[in-house]
């Protein structure tokens, strides 16, 4: 691998404080990560750690109080078609069709420089990747919660994203659907080797999908507790890895990390 391919996504010295109404609020503090091209990251951490402002901050959603994030050796400045997000309630447009949501994002993006025709070429392939081929005239009140998630990833994937971002995109489906949209999702990004960065709050999740496994101390002033790698061969069979040594020490070591290292003890607002 290119060494700077080794290096895609740089996140140095990151801290983040918000201006509240009782004064400011230490969200993250000095956060180092280095994320390769191709790798899967999961975060992980109790609830209110700083997940989410974490992967906004790589989103460019919004900017750092204090130290820098690089993709590809260039500040991330803002929002941008290399990173798309996938967020947990999907955010689907609900007077669209699930072709007309993704076709959206593929206009923003390619609309300058490519034909109609081509636009929508792209767009039913983006459905047929995440198989919904045949549901592409249904509007999002029509389809289930599955398959609004699947039209969410489909229109990730659509403009071709280097890194997919994506806030605990299954937090709100049952146990099977998840367990089917862990492994579409496998699949999907062995063929199309993106760099993911995912938020959950799913340990099996965590360990089920990612290279590495980022672990956050729980908050206020919040940062990465431990990083651990998953060396687990891909691609990966749910069923085989159930008794697999290296799963079971991994998901050990995420289990102890959260309720032994890091307990979660609720703060008064
Ligand atoms: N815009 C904001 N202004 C003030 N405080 C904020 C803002 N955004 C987030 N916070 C606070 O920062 C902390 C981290 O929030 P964040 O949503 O990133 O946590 P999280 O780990 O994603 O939580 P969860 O797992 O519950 O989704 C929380 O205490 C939250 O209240």
């Amino acid at each position: 691998m290119n060494p700077q391919d080794l290096k895609y996504i740089e996140i140095q010295g990151v801290g983040q404080v918000f201006k509240t109404p009782r004064g400011p609020f230490v969200a993250l503090r000095d956060i180092n990560l280095t994320i390769a091209k191709g790798e899967f990251v999961t975060l992980i951490g109790h609830s209110g750690c700083g997940k989410s402002t974490l992967l906004n901050l790589i989103a460019g959603l919004t900017r750092p109080s204090q130290g820098v994030l690089l993709c590809a050796g260039r500040e991330i400045a803002g929002p941008g078609p290399d990173r798309a997000m996938v967020f947990q309630n999907h955010a689907l447009l609900p007077w669209l069709t699930c072709f007309d949501n993704v076709y959206l994002g593929v206009e923003r993006v390619f609309g300058a420089s490519e034909p109609k025709a081509r636009l929508r070429e792209r767009t039913a392939a983006a459905l047929e990747l995440v198989g919904l081929a045949h549901a592409a005239q249904k509007r999002p009140g029509e389809i289930s919660g599955g398959m609004k998630q699947r039209v969410g990833i489909a229109r990730a994937l659509a403009i071709e994203p280097k890194v997919l971002l994506m806030d605990e995109p299954f937090g709100a489906l049952d146990a099977l659907t998840r367990a089917r949209l862990q492994d579409e999702l496998l699949d999907i990004v062995e063929r199309t080797r993106s760099t993911v960065v995912m938020v959950t709050h799913d340990v099996d999740e965590a360990v089920l999908l990612a290279d590495k496994i980022v672990m956050m101390t729980n908050g206020p002033a919040a940062t990465i507790g431990e990083v651990l790698p998953v060396p687990l061969a891909r691609p990966r069979q749910r069923l085989q890895l159930a008794e697999d040594a290296t799963y079971l020490r991994c998901r050990k070591a995420v289990l102890d990390f959260l309720y032994t290292r890091q307990t979660h003890v609720e703060k008064a607002a």
